[in-house]
């Protein structure tokens, strides 16, 4: 037998023992499972016949309350007991089929041999618990297989650095408990299993990519030393799969300390977050918390407001260029989202101390309770040096002194009988009631009228007060608005904050009133929600959220630095990583080249800061990046994976109709080649939809609109913008022509679309081609017809 038939003998030998050993370990955890399963049952229904229930006397009553407890306790034992044998059944169901991926063979420094080491999604010992059969592929020792080629390596434990020889590295694909390959590796993840998996059909699932962890995505999922993690990755590179590996990697190494609901991963929209739904979960892992800033910018502020969402904006500056306030609005947007913008928010909200805070009257049954003016100079007449919030609360601890006594005052007035008069008779018994008991333990005796009166008057007296006093302990008596409309209302007012050698933006007069105008309709531009939002934590004290230990911020380049300003106050103890590409900026506020990255390194020290790039693409193939690093400077440092495909094609057609019936007809040779994803990529939401109007007459296929919350299989038309962090098997360009995207601004969003595609990459058009496809990128496709 020759050398590497041997081998695969021997591991397949290695193999079966491995599944055997499964199979043992399983059968023990499916019986005790079921122990604890009829115990759970068994307690659940004797629960009351096990408690000593007797309420005689307190020393009965807190007997009764241990015993309950004790009750209690014992069920919470056996559910948590049954949930983990539950979730170790669910892993070594996953082992079974799958035991490992990798091997290495590693020599330390000062031995002469070396034990196999195995890498799976989990770890397994053997029967006796003394050996590991398997190492999960988030220990430490697991990390020389990502990070080195046979030869020294090293790695890091908690006691220190090991070092060594790698003697071997070598990995198996296997499939039911069989060996399907199995090969030796010189680099660090051979391209063979990489080809395998990127070959592959894509599903509406993002798959974990543990077994082909490339050295520098290692780097981004097992960092444990910097508050804040940047990672600028090109399209395709692995930025969100890298990600996602991360949370798997924290929750192991920080087991014990770290929940899954410790760390939020802010995704573009609610369905990206179904696209990576599965990740987690496929590597027995909970799944984290996973929302978008739109969500919880809609949790703050819609009751509020009318609330712009982000694509509504987006929408608005794709396609509103003939809006004769088109431009002032783009450099509002522009504007609103910079530093400078956060700095001169910073210095007129540090001014309020002083003055310039506005604030409400507060009146009772229509007739002033107190004074704007009073509060105004209450609130003033405090040391200046005790903060905004905490002066805001003494302020409503003042109001409450004379709630209280405005309180006493009124019940004694005429309305007070006439409410009671109109009290529902259950209302009625219900209190009266209520108040004679509490009443009997009071006083020892009362004179039945005149007591009843008195109870019944504070009952609706303390009713009609409620709400007053709610906004007094909601400090609504200060009017956020007009705080943040202020900065607005007069055009020479923000030139006060301004630092040196700064200005404000040349439509900034425009900008004033069209930001007053819509304050005024109750409409809450997306540009202006989190600066409104922050000056609102800034001036009421920061709704803090300490428990968060980890943020992970994907599309990291579509976010303005008020937006990491207050993500970094909402979460103080939060490390963060934050991952995205500048070539895919795509907002309104960064279509033009603001710089996300910078934003959020100014919030964080230097020394606490470490930056990863990715330039590998794994996506696409390597005709599909050949043509989309063209579209963008700085492009050629994109490298692309190396796997083969058809050239992009570039289709010029003389009307719609034809473009719909060339569209039709590619899908369904799309579809027979047996590509499960398939997506007609438009620029809008408006073009989307006649796209779809149109190809829906001849095929299957579906519209994916802002409310779309699940990503699935099949034919699908898609706006650019929600395109974006998703990928598909094909994709077709519905407009690359010069009107679709002419616009610098439109270049990014032009090669994020272009980016979406593994396979194969189909680009129409009726009129003259975009330029952003040059002379030279234009050789990389086919063209039809010449
Ligand atoms: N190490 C790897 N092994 C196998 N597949 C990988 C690896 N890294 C990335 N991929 C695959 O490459 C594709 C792109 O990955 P991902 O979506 O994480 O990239 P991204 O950088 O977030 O992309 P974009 O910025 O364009 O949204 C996915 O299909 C992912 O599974």
């Amino acid at each position: 037998m020759s050398e590497p038939a041997q081998d695969w003998k021997c591991e397949q030998l290695r193999v079966d023992q491995v599944v055997q050993e499964i199979d043992g370990q399983m059968a023990t955890l499916e019986r005790q499972t079921s122990e604890a399963r009829s115990e759970m049952v068994e307690i659940r229904k004797n629960f009351w016949d096990d408690v000593t229930v007797n309420f005689e006397d307190a020393a009965e009553l807190a007997e009764t309350a241990a015993s309950l407890r004790q009750q209690a306790e014992m069920l919470f034992d056996r559910e948590h007991a049954h949930r983990q044998s539950d979730k170790q059944l669910r892993t070594l169901k996953k082992l079974r089929q799958s035991p490992y991926f990798g091997r290495i063979d590693f020599v330390e420094n000062g031995e002469s041999a070396s034990e196999p080491i195995y890498l799976g999604i989990a770890s397994l010992r053997d029967a006796t618990d003394t050996d590991y059969l398997i190492y999960d592929w988030r220990a430490p020792v697991s990390s020389l297989y990502y990070d080195y080629p046979p030869g020294p390596a090293r790695y890091d434990t908690p006691m220190g650095m090991i070092g060594g020889e790698l003697k071997l590295k070598r990995q198996f694909v296997i499939r039911d408990g069989v060996i399907a390959s199995l090969f030796d590796t010189g680099v660090t993840i051979g391209d063979e299993m990489l080809q395998e998996v990127l070959g592959k059909h894509s599903d509406a699932q993002m798959k974990s990519i543990v077994a082909t962890i490339q050295r520098e995505q290692n780097l981004i999922i097992r960092n444990d030393r910097s508050r804040l993690l940047v990672v600028q990755g090109a399209a395709g590179s692995g930025k969100t799969s890298a990600a996602l590996q991360r949370v798997a990697y924290l929750l192991y190494r920080h087991r014990g300390t770290l929940s899954a609901d410790q760390i939020v991963l802010f995704s573009p929209n609610p369905m990206f977050n179904s696209y990576v739904s599965t990740v987690l979960p496929e590597l027995g892992e909970d799944n984290m918390e996973q929302t978008t800033f739109q969500d919880y910018l809609h949790f703050r502020l819609s009751k509020s407001f009318r609330l712009e969402n982000p694509y509504e904006q987006l929408e608005y500056a794709l396609s509103a260029m003939e809006d004769p306030g088109y431009e002032a609005r783009m450099e509002s947007i522009r504007y609103k989202a910079s530093g400078t913008f956060v700095e001169l928010m910073e210095r007129y909200l540090t001014s309020l101390k002083d003055g310039g805070l506005i604030f409400r009257s507060l009146s009772f049954r229509g007739e002033p309770f107190i004074q704007a003016d009073d509060i105004h100079d209450y609130f003033y007449s405090l040391d200046h040096s005790i903060p905004i919030p905490n002066r805001l609360r003494l302020v409503a601890e003042r109001l409450m002194e004379r709630l209280k006594e405005r309180q006493t005052a009124a019940l004694e007035e005429r309305w007070v009988e006439d409410d009671i008069e109109l009290l529902d008779k259950d209302t009625y018994l219900r209190i009266y009631q209520q108040l004679r008991r509490k009443k009997r333990f009071n006083k020892d005796s009362f004179d039945d009228f005149e007591a009843e009166r008195a109870m019944l008057a504070e009952y609706v007296v303390r009713e009609r007060f409620k709400p007053l006093r709610n906004r007094v302990k909601r400090l609504n008596f200060i009017n956020l608005k007009a705080v943040y409309r202020q900065l607005f209302a007069d055009p020479t007012f923000a030139q006060a904050y301004l630092e040196e050698g700064d200005s404000l933006p040349a439509r900034w007069s425009q900008i004033c009133t069209r930001t007053l105008e819509r304050l005024d309709e109750g409409e809450m531009a997306y540009e202006d929600a989190t600066p409104f939002l922050y000056a609102v934590e800034r001036i009421r004290g920061f709704q803090t959220n300490v428990s968060v230990r980890h943020i992970l911020i994907d599309e990291a380049q579509d976010y303005t630095a008020f937006q990491f300003a207050y993500l970094k106050r909402l979460f103080p103890r939060a490390k963060v990583t934050a991952l995205g590409d500048m070539n895919q900026s795509i907002n309104a506020h960064t279509s033009s080249g603001g710089s996300g990255f910078s934003a959020v390194e100014a919030l964080y020290d230097p020394e606490e800061t470490e930056r990863v790039m990715l330039t590998r693409s794994y996506r696409s193939t390597r005709p599909i990046v050949e043509f989309t690093s063209m579209l963008i400077p700085g492009g050629e440092s994109i490298e692309p994976f190396n796997r083969s495909g058809e050239k992009p094609t570039l289709t010029t057609v003389k009307d719609s109709q034809a473009l719909h019936a060339h569209i039709v007809e590619r899908i369904t040779a799309l579809k027979e080649e047996g590509y499960q994803t398939i997506a007609v990529i438009c620029k809008t939401a408006a073009e989307s939809r006649t796209a779809h109007d149109a190809l829906q007459q001849f095929i299957d296929i579906r519209l994916m609109e802002r409310e779309t919350s699940d990503f699935e299989q099949g034919v699908v038309v898609i706006p650019s913008y929600l395109a974006k962090g998703v990928e598909f098997d094909a994709v077709i360009v519905y407009d690359g022509s010069v009107s679709g995207y002419g616009r610098e601004r439109e270049r990014k969003l032009f090669y994020t679309v272009c980016t979406r595609a593994m396979h194969e990459l189909h680009l129409y058009t009726i009129g003259d081609w975009s330029p952003f496809i040059s002379e030279e990128a234009r050789k990389r496709c086919t063209v039809e017809p010449e």
